[in-house]
């Protein structure tokens, strides 16, 4: 079967981002991407019955453990990446082993936090399982862990080996799941791709219907926009900010809802929608253009509004802890219209009050 190779471009860091069907039994593939001779996978009780087996397969003569974790956003927590580096020092795992990430964005933010971390940084391979996790969080290098007070507040850059996306994992994905990966699909046309974003309009359905040929030239588009960003700003001193479009209300949600009723890209498709609705309200972007946000995002079954019984002023305190901000200051980033974002240093509390005000009351009424 044949596969695509987008590289992200780092130096002596550099790493492929393979995307195919039945990618995960191509072992050939992605093997030799292992150093040393040991390998810890770290999964999750959902994922592991379903894909395990099939990693460890290939991983043929090299000695490996796993560590299969509880499911959900709420278990991407400081304790449960503590349970990884137990796991890599009881089984005397050396510097050059290697850990698996096998499962959705929260594995793999996670497992890479502690490969990051154990013994000052071991290695790390990405075998994302979900679209969030194809398009965006496995590629990259950033990694990490969430606290109560806020969103992965804690955790490093540390960029993977190799990222393997096995587009046939897809296949099993809850319905809910894979549309909330779409959302941020969408934010790589609304960010910097406004030819990409009439694709996605014209494509909705295929892509609703998972057409193979739609969900790769998705998974494809997005790899590359990312790989392209990371290349040219690896720590977000500049324009990786921009892949954070709809994050700053999309975090301050998951924080506010506890992690628990919101998942990540359905809070990010109310995020960017506030982000346009605020470009709007400053009159730094026509009101036409988050008009059309908005009807896509719903035709992609995503939710638009802020979930009724959350409070602006909560949402607004959520905001202040964003790592985004500098010296107390909100950094946000807003847009000029479809296919431009830009970063924004200078917006009021007062401005972002009002555009949360419309949008909670909006709700009410
Ligand atoms: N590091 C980054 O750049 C980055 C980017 C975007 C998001 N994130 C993070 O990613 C996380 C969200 O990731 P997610 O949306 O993948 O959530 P997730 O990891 O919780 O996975 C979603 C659900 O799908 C299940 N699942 C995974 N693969 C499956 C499969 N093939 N078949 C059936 N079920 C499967 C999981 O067990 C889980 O229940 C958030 O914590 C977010 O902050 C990180
Ligand atoms: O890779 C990035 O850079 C992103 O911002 C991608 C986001 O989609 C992702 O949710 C990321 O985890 C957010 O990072 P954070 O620095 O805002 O925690
Ligand atoms: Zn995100």
């Amino acid at each position: 079967m044949s596969h695509r190779e987008i590289r992200v471009e780092l130096g002596a860091r550099s790493y492929p981002i393979w995307i195919g069907p039945g990618l995960l039994t191509q072992s050939a593939l992605w093997r030799s991407s292992i150093g040393g001779r040991h390998v810890l996978i770290v999964s999750n009780s959902t994922v592991a019955p379903l894909y395990l087996q099939t990693v460890i397969a290939g991983l043929q003569t090299l000695s490996w453990d796993s560590l299969i974790l509880p499911d959900g956003e709420t278990h991407k927590t400081l304790d449960n990446a503590g349970l990884v580096l137990a796991k890599l020092a009881g089984i005397k795992a050396s510097r050059d082993a290697t850990v698996i990430a096998l499962g959705g964005g929260v594995i793999g933010d996670l497992a890479g936090f502690a490969a990051s971390c154990y013994m000052r940084g071991i290695a790390f391979v990405q075998m994302p399982t979900t679209l969030l996790a194809q398009v965006d969080s496995s590629v990259g290098g950033k990694t990490g862990v969430n606290l109560p007070a806020g969103k992965n507040l804690v955790g490093a850059f540390h960029q993977p080996r190799a990222v393997v996306i096995d587009t046939d994992t897809l296949a099993t994905l809850p319905e809910r799941e894979y549309r909330a990966g779409l959302a941020e699909v969408v934010k790589y046309g609304a960010l910097g791709d406004a030819d990409f974003f009439a694709w996605l309009e014209q494509n909705a359905d295929a892509l609703i219907a998972r057409d193979a040929a739609a969900m790769t030239h998705a998974i494809a588009t997005s790899c590359a926009h990312k790989a392209a960003i990371v290349a040219r700003d690896e720590h977000e001193l500049g324009e990786r900010a921009l892949l954070n479009l709809g994050h700053t209300f999309g975090h301050a949600l998951e924080t506010a809802t506890g992690y628990a009723t919101l998942l990540h890209g359905e809070a990010v498709a109310i995020g960017m929608l506030l982000a346009a609705q605020l470009s709007t309200q400053l009159g730094r972007a026509p009101a036409a253009d988050a008009k059309r946000l908005a009807v896509l995002l719903q035709r992609l079954g995503l939710p638009i509004n802020i979930p009724p019984g959350i409070a602006a002023e909560t949402l607004f305190a959520h905001m202040q802890l964003d790592k985004k901000n500098i010296s107390g200051r909100l950094r946000l980033i807003l847009w000029r219209g479809i296919g431009h974002a830009e970063i924004v240093a200078d917006v009021t509390s007062t401005e972002v009050m009002q555009t949360l005000n419309n949008a909670t009351e909006a709700v009410h009424h």
